[in-house]
C-alpha cells in the first residue's frame, strides 16, 4: 500500500486533489480502506485517462460508415452452407483437439448486468426451466459432456480448462456460487477465477467521481480488459503450462452457448486462423448485435451502437441485410496471438466511451442519484483485437441453435428470461422429435413436429413428453424409447445398446440430461450410449 503523501502528490499533479476532500472525516477503518483502493488505481496514468475520457466524450468518434464493406465470403464458413462431410471433419479435427487437452474455454463475465436489473452476476440467473439450473450449471455440465465426449472418441481422459474473467463485481459472488455448489462437479484446479481492472468514472470536465466520502466510482474496463487482465493473473502462462493452444472465448448470457464447439474449433484448426468470431444472420436491422464487417479492408466489429441506421438498413437485391454478419460474442484465439496482443497490441486497443448515470457525492458530502448522464465511462472491447489478426475467419451458425442471449428483465419484447427458456425448451424437442419422440399437449394429443423457429413451448409440452416416456420405462419396456431415438436418428441401421447408470439418470431427472446433454442430435444421440 502507497502513503498517504505518495498518493497526494500523485493526484495533485493529475488535477485530482478533490479525491482526499473528506478525508478528515473518515473513520480509520474507511481511511485504510480508501488509501488501499486508491494504491491499486494507476495513478501515473491517471492525467491521461480523465483528459482522454474528457476528449473522446467530446468528439465522439468518427462514424466508420462510410468505410465498411461486409467480410469476403472466402473467409466466412456456414453451418447451413456447409456439406456434411465438411461439417464432419471440422468436428472430428476440434474433438481429437480437446482430446489432446489443448482447448479451454474463457468465460467473459465481469459484466454488470444492468440492462437484466439484478445485483448478482448474470450467470447465477435462473431462466425458470423446469431444473432451475443457472447459466453457471448448463456451461458447466456443457464442459463436462464435451470432455466426455472427446474423451470417449479418443480412449483419453481429458480436461477443457475454464478460465473466467470476472470484475470487483461479480469475484466474490461467482467464487462463493462455484464452492457452494461442489463446483458443478468440475474439478475445482481446472476453473481458474480471475480479476479484471477496474478504472474510474469521470465527469464531463474530467474530474473522478466520488461515489462516497471514501470511495471512487468504478467501472469494468470493458470486455476487452481481458487482454491486460490475462497478463496480470499471468493466465497465458496458464494456459502454455497445460498445453492449451487454443482459447474459445464467449460471453455470459447466452444460454445456447456450445462451450468449446468442435465443429468451431475444427473449422478455425482447419483454416489456420489465429483469430475468428462466430456469427448468426442478424434478425433485423436495429437489433443489439455488433456487426462483424472490414474496415478500410481490416475485419473488425461494429458495434450496434456505432453504426448508422441507414447503414444497418441496406440490403442485397436479393432482400437480405448488407451487414448481417450478427457478433453472438463467441470467439476463437490461438494462445499465440493472444501472446502477440498482449506484448504488442494491447495499448493500441481503442477506448470507446459510454456515457451513463453515475451515483456521486456532491460537494458537501450528500449521496446524489442523478437524473441524468453525469459521467464517463472507458471500455475496451474483446473483438478490438480483431484488426491484429494474420488470419481471421468467421463463422456462421444457425440461431435457433446457437444463440439466446439473456439480456433484459421479463417484460422486454426479447432476450428475455423467458426467450431464453423458451430457446433452449425448444431446441429440446427439435431434437427430441428429430430422434423420432412425440411430443404432446397438455391433453395428451400429439403436436406437430417443431420447426426450426424459436416458438413459445411451454414447459408442461415437454414434462408430458417426459412422464409419457417414463411411462412406457416402467411399463417393463426399460430401453425401448432410447433405442428407438437411436434407431430412428441413424436412418435404422444401428442399434445401440442403453447402459443402466443413464437411465437411472435419466428416471431421475429428464431435464438433467436435456440441459446438460450436449447440443447436436449427434451428441444428444452419443450421450445415450
Ligand atoms: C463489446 C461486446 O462484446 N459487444 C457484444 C456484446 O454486446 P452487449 O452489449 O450485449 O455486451 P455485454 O455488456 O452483455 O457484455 C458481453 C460480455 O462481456 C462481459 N463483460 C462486459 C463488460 C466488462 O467490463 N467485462 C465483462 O466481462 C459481460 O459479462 C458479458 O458476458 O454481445 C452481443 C451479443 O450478445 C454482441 O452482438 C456485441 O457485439
Amino acid at each position: 500500500m502507497l502513503s498517504l503523501e505518495r498518493v497526494k502528490r500523485s493526484l495533485e499533479s493529475a488535477g485530482q486533489s478533490h479525491v482526499l476532500q473528506f478525508w478528515s472525516e473518515l473513520s480509520e477503518e474507511d481511511r485504510e480502506g480508501f488509501l488501499q483502493e486508491l494504491s491499486q488505481l494507476d495513478l501515473d496514468g491517471l492525467k491521461e485517462h480523465c483528459e482522454g475520457a474528457t476528449r473522446a466524450a467530446a468528439s465522439p468518434s468518427a462514424s466508420l460508415d462510410q468505410n465498411i464493406e461486409p467480410v469476403p465470403p472466402e473467409f466466412i464458413g456456414s453451418v447451413r452452407r456447409s456439406d456434411r462431410k465438411s461439417l464432419s471433419e471440422w468436428e472430428n479435427e476440434g474433438l481429437l483437439q480437446i482430446s489432446e487437452n489443448r482447448v479451454g474455454v474463457l468465460l467473459l463475465a465481469g459484466g454488470q448486468g444492468t440492462r437484466l436489473g439484478v445485483q448478482y452476476p448474470k450467470g447465477m440467473y435462473n431462466v425458470g426451466l423446469p431444473s432451475g439450473k443457472t447459466l453457471y450449471q448448463i456451461q458447466a455440465e456443457r464442459i463436462h459432456n464435451i470432455q466426455e465426449l472427446a474423451g470417449r472418441k479418443h480412449g483419453s481422459k481429458c480436461t477443457v480448462p475454464w478460465y473466467i474473467m470476472t470484475s470487483e463485481f461479480t469475484l466474490a459472488p461467482t467464487e462463493k456460487f462455484f464452492k457452494e455448489n461442489n463446483y458443478f462437479g468440475l474439478e475445482p484446479s481446472n476453473i481458474v477465477m480471475f480479476e479484471q481492472r477496474m478504472i474510474p468514472a469521470v465527469t464531463f470536465d474530467g474530474k473522478v467521481i466520488l461515489q462516497g466520502k471514501g470511495k471512487i466510482a468504478m467501472a469494468p474496463d470493458g470486455n476487452g480488459g481481458l487482454y491486460k487482465a490475462l497478463v496480470d493473473n499471468k493466465v497465458l502462462e496458464d494456459m502454455k503450462k497445460r498445453g492449451v493452444e487454443y482459447l474459445h472465448v464467449y460471453c455470459v448470457d447466452n444460454i445456447l452457448v456450445k462451450m468449446a464447439d468442435p465443429v468451431f474449433i475444427g473449422f478455425c484448426v482447419n483454416k489456420g486462423a489465429d483469430c475468428g468470431a462466430k456469427v448468426v444472420e442478424k434478425a433485423c436491422p436495429a437489433e443489439p448485435v455488433g456487426v462483424v464487417c472490414r474496415v478500410q479492408g481490416v475485419a473488425q466489429v461494429v458495434e450496434y451502437s456505432e453504426i448508422q441506421p441507414e447503414t444497418a438498413e441496406l440490403r442485397e437485391p436479393g432482400g437480405e441485410l448488407v451487414y448481417s454478419a450478427g457478433n453472438i460474442c463467441n470467439h476463437f484465439f490461438t494462445r499465440a496471438f493472444l501472446q502477440d496482443v498482449a506484448e504488442k497490441f494491447e495499448a493500441q486497443l481503442k477506448q470507446h466511451v459510454a456515457i451513463k448515470k453515475v451515483p456521486f457525492v456532491d460537494t458537501c458530502g450528500n449521496p446524489v442519484k442523478p437524473t441524468k448522464p453525469n459521467g464517463i465511462k472507458m471500455e475496451k472491447f474483446v473483438f478490438d483485437v480483431f484488426p491484429f489478426s494474420r488470419s481471421f475467419v468467421v463463422f456462421e451458425v444457425i440461431r435457433g441453435d446457437e444463440f439466446s442471449p439473456l439480456k433484459n428483465a421479463d417484460g422486454a419484447a426479447t432476450d428475455s428470461p423467458t426467450t431464453a427458456r423458451n430457446s433452449l425448451l425448444a431446441q429440446h424437442c427439435r431434437w427430441a422429435t428429430a430422434a423420432g419422440a412425440t411430443l404432446l399437449d397438455e391433453d395428451g394429443n400429439a403436436l406437430p413436429p417443431t420447426t426450426r423457429s424459436e416458438e413459445n413451448v411451454p414447459i408442461y409440452t415437454l414434462q408430458k413428453q417426459i412422464q409419457s416416456e417414463l411411462g412406457t420405462i416402467n411399463r417393463n419396456r426399460k430401453d425401448s424409447f432410447f433405442t428407438s431415438l437411436s434407431r430412428k436418428s441413424t436412418g435404422g441401421t444401428s442399434n445401440f445398446n442403453v447402459t443402466c447408470p443413464l437411465l437411472e439418470h435419466i428416471r431421475k431427472d429428464y431435464n438433467k440430461m436435456s440441459n446438460g446433454s450436449y447440443f447436436t442430435k449427434s451428441y444428444f444421440i452419443a450421450l445415450l450410449h
